[in-house]
């Protein structure tokens, strides 16, 4: 399918070179204090939407432990493989680890510092490995971010892009959680990071409540992806539900969920009869999965469905 397209292969390749080079270039942010919330990255200058803006390989990354049942992971599971991972690190690199934020409850004076560190920075690296990053690590949340947070399976590298345009002074942030939650339940997951969120979102009842709808619907129009109806007007129903869930998580500016919306809108039209609608949805689908990475299992899938409807777009 690469091979095909004029050019492609050598974009694929330019921009795997990119996301393997150590640094980003030209510089496009700042570490600085960000009042009440300790340090934070903040962009230089305008940033583009799609602007890759930290690029980075993990400096430890273990295994995540055997799931308990009813808890998840426990994180204590973690402390040989950390302490195992973190003495094979030049005495710079320890010293990069023991100099990330470190919150702990007031019932853990004593923990392990290589664990509640970790605990309060680490990203996944992979579906069945967890690590730190240390420059990524200063970035703060928000539960409506600006940027987008991707880990790269074909370089192991996490990618932090800029989701929507950025202006230049602004705060980069990232979700470190699950965004179609109510402010309460939100609130409940960011406890281990040890802060109260006060974003606009954090402050607005509307936002719970379409947030909560935006979840609803998601969930039901997913679900009849495997059972279209014998009736056209059922279909169409469903088709003009999905254009409604996207334009709510767009109002919402929830950039992290528009692939997802986009993929419903394609999908539900191509079921309706709209191909022509189903195919311009996809293609906004490709572009947010492409902000991330050109060629990610995401991407090629929904150039893909592309394909399938009769387009032709580069992967
Ligand atoms: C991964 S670190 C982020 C960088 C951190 N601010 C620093 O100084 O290194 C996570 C910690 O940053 C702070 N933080 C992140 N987002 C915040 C927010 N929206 N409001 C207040 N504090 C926040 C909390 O202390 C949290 O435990």
């Amino acid at each position: 399918m690469l091979a095909g397209v004029p050019g492609m292969a050598e974009e694929i390749q330019e921009e795997e070179t990119l996301l393997k080079s150590p640094t980003t270039s030209p510089l496009t942010y700042e570490v600085k204090l960000s009042p009440g919330k300790g340090l934070g990255v903040f962009a230089v200058q305008h940033l583009h939407r799609g602007t890759k803006i930290i690029i980075e390989a993990p400096l430890v990354s273990v295994p995540v432990p055997k799931m308990v049942p009813g808890q998840g992971f426990r994180i204590l599971d973690m402390i040989s493989s950390l302490e195992t991972a973190y003495e094979v690190l030049s005495p710079k690199q320890q010293e990069e680890f023991l100099g990330l934020h470190d919150f702990r409850f007031p019932s853990e004076q004593d923990q392990n510092r290589l664990l509640t560190i970790f605990r309060s920075n680490a990203y996944n690296t992979g579906d069945s490995k967890v690590g730190l990053f240390p420059k990524i690590a200063r970035i703060n949340h928000s539960c409506s971010p600006n940027s987008g947070n991707w880990w790269s399976e074909k370089t192991d590298r996490r990618v932090i892009y800029a989701a929507r345009d950025i202006e230049k002074g602004e705060e980069i942030t990232v979700s470190y959680i699950p965004l179609l939650k109510t402010t309460k339940d939100r609130q409940a997951r960011l406890e281990q990071y040890g802060f109260i969120c006060d974003c606009a979102a954090c402050q607005s009842s509307e936002s719970d409540k379409r947030r909560t709808k935006i979840w609803d619907l998601l969930e039901t129009l997913e679900l009849k992806f495997r059972s279209p109806s014998k009736k056209t007007s059922t279909n169409d129903k469903r088709a003009a539900k999905a254009i409604h869930l996207v334009e709510m998580v767009e109002d919402e500016g929830l950039t992290d969920y528009l692939a997802r919306a986009f993929h419903v809108a394609a999908v539900l039209s191509q079921q309706s009869g709209q191909l022509n609608a189903a195919l311009e949805w996809a293609i906004k689908e490709l572009e947010i999965h492409q902000l991330a990475e050109k060629a990610s299992d995401e991407a090629l899938k929904t150039v893909a469905l592309i394909e399938s409807l009769g387009g032709r777009r580069r992967p």
